[in-house]
């Protein structure tokens, strides 16, 4: 079985539905972590920073990753904020076929009003300190072993190029 295939970016680049559209065209289990971590906690995760804080978010993060980075043939989608953690990091690097999800921020920033209602990371800040935390956050996305820029794509061509620069199906 092939390796599954982890999919990293910053919020709203498009993990999410390019995952779900990528399981669809591959017939492969998709696992979106954020929506796994809703489930089992029957909680949405800005519920969830607001009552437990950040870190315990963090934490089943960690726990959940770990466990399906193993699994061989998923596509899962990460949270924006995931490679933040050296150990999710390190097995997914090793476990999955990491891809980075690309964005330029003139694009992304067409889609900030929108994704502020459930990214409680965006929250309370000024567009200025989330520029800094876009800009911060490359050096992040610097582990991965392949990067998709998705300005010009809608969700369908991003999923197309990616089954076509992977060699894919
Ligand atoms: N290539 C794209 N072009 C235009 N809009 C997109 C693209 N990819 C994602 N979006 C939109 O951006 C929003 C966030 O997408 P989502 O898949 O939830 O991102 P993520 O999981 O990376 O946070 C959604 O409304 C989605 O439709
Ligand atoms: O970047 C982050 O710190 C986060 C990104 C979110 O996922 P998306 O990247 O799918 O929006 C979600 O995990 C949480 O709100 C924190
Ligand atoms: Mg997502």
């Amino acid at each position: 079985m092939e390796k599954s295939i982890a999919l990293i970016g910053f919020m709203g680049v498009g993990k999410t539905t390019v995952g779900s559209f990528l399981s669809e065209k591959l017939n492969r289990k998709f696992i979106d972590v954020d929506k796994e971590i809703e489930r089992h906690h029957n909680m949405k995760i800005r519920d969830m920073f607001a009552t437990y804080g950040e870190s315990m978010f963090r934490e089943e993060e960690k726990k959940f990753i770990t466990y399906y980075a193993k699994q061989p043939g998923v596509i899962l989608s990460l949270g924006g904020g995931a490679f933040l953690q050296q150990e999710i990091k390190n097995i997914c690097m090793e476990e999955c076929l990491v891809l980075f999800l690309d964005i330029s921020w003139e694009t992304w920033r067409e889609r900030l009003d929108e994704l502020m209602e459930d990214r409680p990371v965006l929250r309370n800040k000024t567009e200025e300190e989330i520029k800094d935390l876009f800009e911060e956050r490359k050096s992040v996305y610097a582990a991965h072993h392949e990067r998709i820029l998705t300005d010009d794509y809608t969700e369908e061509e991003v999923t197309e190029t990616i089954i076509h620069q992977l060699n894919l199906k």
